[in-house]
Formats: structure tokens, sequence, C-alpha cells
């Protein structure tokens, strides 16, 4: 269903991908729940194929429903999302049950053994009685084959068996239990809307011990890649949850790689040919167009670019429409290199800087203060409407969210120098980009608002950041 359960008063998901769930637990209580963030996307949590030189795609290879991956065992699974529920942080893991491990010498990170070739997967198990018969998709505008045969050579299971519906279920249902409050549902595209409907009606009501009011549903997000142009359409599968909505990160990275203006954003939401708010599930990235294959291709902002990414980043958290969430990665030269090692296998837990940024190979965008301050900023305006918009005709804009709210952007190649309606109560406020409230001071900017709500706003082209953001929370 539709509702996140997220705790009161939070926002902003992050993916941390590839975490370990020990250091995933940690980060809950050391700077996720300090800092207002509402929820964490993790790693498949089910048993993976082991590859050679272990491919972050691997983990999309399923062996087993058995909780055992590099990230951990069901021990540590179950104590991150106590951990985490404990300090308001919920849990969405990433669940693929559409298909199962491509041939190749295939063992699991747990251990077992599967026989692709014979469509045999003892560790579950699935027989080939639980697959569709063996076709490739080569047609993406044919509906049938895109649900009923093979996804790149990974054996396509048929959830319109009972069986297979039964050992999803269970698999759901057992995360259920271990305290989370969601799934993303990997390659949803390629499975019949009916066939989900039918696991999706199987799901307990979330786990009151952790914190959930009875009767809560999981918050599901379907991962449609629908950039148009396909048979199959993201609206198929609206009904039954959100979606990932791949537009919104195509169009966010034009517009702040300049392919279109910004005061084109005036009404970002539908009208741009996104889902209905409360089924879009929104990013600037995601871990696989962030590789610069997936769907959104060459537009879509990385951590590479980090001025436009910043930008963009808080753009989406300033902006009421969607939910969104933030992507945590690490660093790579190499589209299917996996996570930092100590020895090839095991993941490296990440290392911290005194200015609380990431090291030992993990970026942590969600520690980067533009943006983690955005994340702050978006849970003090709550559900403000979008007021006093302004643009220059060009790439400089600035809009309040009620009167709780206002940040600038300038994306063009010369300075915003403007005095702008902030709606704001008259007072001084910290820019929340350039620095932080400390205690009675701001680390950076400066900005004073009058009692006509006006305020000189100052965005140089060339500062590091071309964004300026105030809110009721950061005012001395
Ligand atoms: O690049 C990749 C992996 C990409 C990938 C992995 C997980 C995702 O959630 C995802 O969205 C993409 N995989 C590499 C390597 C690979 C992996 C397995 C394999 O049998 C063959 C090759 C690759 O080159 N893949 C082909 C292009 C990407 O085609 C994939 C898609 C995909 C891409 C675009 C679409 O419009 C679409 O409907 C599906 O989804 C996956 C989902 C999976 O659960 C596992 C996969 O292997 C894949 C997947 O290969
Ligand atoms: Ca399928």
């Amino acid at each position: 269903q539709f509702d996140t359960n997220y705790a009161s008063g939070r926002s902003g998901m992050v993916h941390l991908f590839e975490w370990k769930w020990d250091d995933i637990a940690a980060e809950c209580e050391n700077f996720l729940g300090p800092n207002g963030f509402a929820g964490v996307q993790v790693s498949p949590v089910n048993e993976n194929a082991v590859k050679d030189s272990r491919p972050w795609w691997e983990r999309y290879q399923p062996i087993s429903y058995k909780l055992v991956t590099r990230s951990g065992n069901e021990e540590q699974f179950a104590s991150m999302t106590r951990r985490c529920n404990a300090v308001g942080v919920r849990i969405y893991v990433d669940v693929i049950f559409n298909h199962m491990a491509a041939n190749g010498g295939t063992y699991g990170t747990g251990g077992s053994t599967a026989s692709p070739s014979s469509k045999s997967y003892p560790g579950v198990p699935y027989s080939s009685l639980d697959f569709n018969p063996t076709c490739a998709i080569s047609n993406y505008n044919d509906a049938n084959q895109v649900r009923n045969c093979e996804l790149v050579g990974l054996r396509d299971l048929n959830q319109g068996n009972s069986y297979v519906q039964e050992k999803i279920a269970e698999f759901l249902n057992h995360l259920i239990d271990l305290g989370v409050a969601g799934f993303r549902v990997d390659a949803a595209k390629h499975m019949w809307p009916a066939d989900l409907g039918v696991i999706y009606g199987r799901l307990k009501n979330l786990n009151t011990d952790h914190g959930f009011s009875s009767g809560s549903k999981a918050y599901i997000v379907q991962e449609v890649i629908d950039m148009g142009g396909e048979a199959i359409s993201k609206s198929e599968y609206t009904g039954l949850g959100a979606i990932t909505e791949f537009r919104h990160s195509d169009s966010i990275g034009k517009a702040f790689r300049g392919k279109d203006q910004l005061r084109y954003l005036s009404n970002w939401g539908t009208a741009w040919g996104f889902a209905a708010s409360d089924r879009s599930l929104v990013f600037v990235d995601n871990h696989d167009n962030q590789r610069g294959h997936g769907a959104g291709g060459a537009d879509v902002l990385t951590y590479k670019v980090p001025k436009q990414y910043k930008m963009a980043s808080a753009f989406m958290l300033a902006h009421p429409f969607g939910t969104p969430r933030v992507m945590s990665s690490f660093s790579f030269s190499d589209t299917k290199q996996g996570p930092p090692t100590t020895d090839g296998h095991n993941i490296a837990s990440p290392s911290f800087n005194s200015d609380n940024s990431c090291s030992g190979g993990w970026v942590c965008e969600h520690r980067w203060r533009q943006i983690y301050n955005m994340v702050a900023f978006r849970n003090a305006v709550g559900s403000d409407a979008i007021q006093n918009w302004w643009d220059n005709g060009s790439n400089q804009i600035a809009f309040s969210r009620g009167s709780r709210g206002f940040v600038a952007f300038n994306n063009d190649n010369y300075d915003l120098n403007s005095s702008l309606q902030t709606g704001l109560p008259a007072g001084t406020y910290c820019d929340v980009i350039s620095g932080t409230k400390n205690g009675s001071s701001c680390t950076g900017k400066t900005v004073t608002v009058g009692s006509d709500g006006r305020a000189s706003i100052y965005l140089g082209n060339s500062e590091d950041d071309g964004v300026l953001a105030i809110h009721v929370n950061a005012k001395l």
C-alpha cells in the first residue's frame, strides 16, 4: 500500500547500497536518527549467487530465501531492524522474486548449491515446475514476453503458481516478523500485476513490537522502469503500490545539467509525466542508473558531478512532490565493480572523517551537509504547499514552503542578487547549504528577513553550491 509507515516528523529515505547490517544499525543510532531521516533501503537480504570478481549485480541473482549475504546473517539483520526502529528509522528491503540466478558455476553466499540449467534451487526448494518455459525477452513491446520470458538469462519464476506464491509470501512475512516497514520489489515490470496483487494480499500486518500501529501494512515500492515507448506502463502497478519514478531521475538530471531551464520546474510533478505524488518514489540516481546504462542514461546526475548533484538533491528534498530516496554509494570506476572489501570478498565497513564524511571507498552522499540539512528542511516544512515562486526567466528560481522554509537556486552563469519574498516571519536565519546553525550563530551565510518577508538573496555563480536554503528550525 502507499503509506510509508514513517515515524512522525521524519522524511528522507536513504539507500545504503551494499552496507552491512551491523554498520547500518550503527548509522541509524549515530547519524540517521539524530538527523531526522525516516528510513533505509537495504540491499537484498536473501542468499545470492557468488560470481567471480564479486560484481554488485550478483546480489540480484537469488539462490534461496535464506537471510545470509555479504551484508550479514539473520541475527545481524534482526538486530539492525530492532536498533533502527528504536531510533525512529524504518527498514525497507530490496526483494527479488521475479527470478532466480542465471547460469554459471553457482553456489550461494549461504553455501547452498543450485543448478540454474536444470532450474533446480534446493535451498528454497524450487524445481523446474515452478518456472516459466525458457525463452528470452527480446521485445519490450510484447507484454507477455516481458513477464513470462527470461531477463538476461535469469530463470523466470511463475508467480501464478500457488507454490511459488506461498514461498514468496513466506519469505516476505518472515521479514515482516523481523520488523521491516516495507519492500522495494525488484523487476516488478517483469511480473503480472494480478499475481503481485495476490502475493501482496497474503502479507501480514506489520510487527507492532517494532513500534508500528496495529493494522499497519507494508509500504510497497515497485521497480517499474517506464520511460515511455514500451508495452508496459507504470499505471498497471500504481493501484498496487508506489513505483520508482525513473522519469524524475531523468528530468531532474536534464534540468540541472542545463538542458532544460530551471524556470520550467514551476509545474514539477504529474505535469511532467510522473505518476501521482503518493505513488511516486523519487530519486536523483539509483544503484543501476548511476552507472550510466540504466534508465535515464547519460543525463542522470551522480556523486561524480557534485555541484549539480547537490542542487538536484536539494530541489528534490525541498519540493513536496513524491517520496524522496537519497542514494548512498560506494565509489566506482568500473560499472560492474562491487563494494569495497577487506580481502576481495568481505565487505569493508565505512570509516568516518572528522567532518563526518566517509572514507574507505564509501561516498556517503547522505552525510554531505547540503543533503542531510535538506532532509531537516523537509522535516521543518511538513506538508506546506509551494508559495512565492520566483524565477528570472532562465535558471534562477526560488520558492517557499508555506511560511516555514525558503530555497533559491542559481544555475545561470552570473550572480543571483535580488530582494525576494521568502514567505518567512521576520528574523535572522542560517543558510543550511553553505553552513549550519550552531547555537546562536551561523557557520555559513546569514539571511535577514524583513517584516515584509523579503530578504536580499545572493548566490554567486561560482560558489561551490548553487543553492541557498533557510527554514524556521534554522532561525537565530
Ligand atoms: O546491469 C546489470 C544489472 C542490472 C540491474 C540489477 C538490478 C536492478 O534492480 C536493476 O534495475 C538493474 N547486469 C549486467 C550483467 C548481467 C547480469 C546478469 C546476467 O544474466 C547478464 C548480465 C547487464 O549487463 N545486464 C543487462 C542490462 C541490464 O538488464 C537488467 C535489468 C533491466 C534493465 C533495464 C530494464 O528496462 C529492465 O526492465 C530490466 O534488470 C535486472 C534486474 C535484476 O534483478 C538483475 C539483473 O541482472 C537485471 C539486469 O541485468
Ligand atoms: Ca517474470
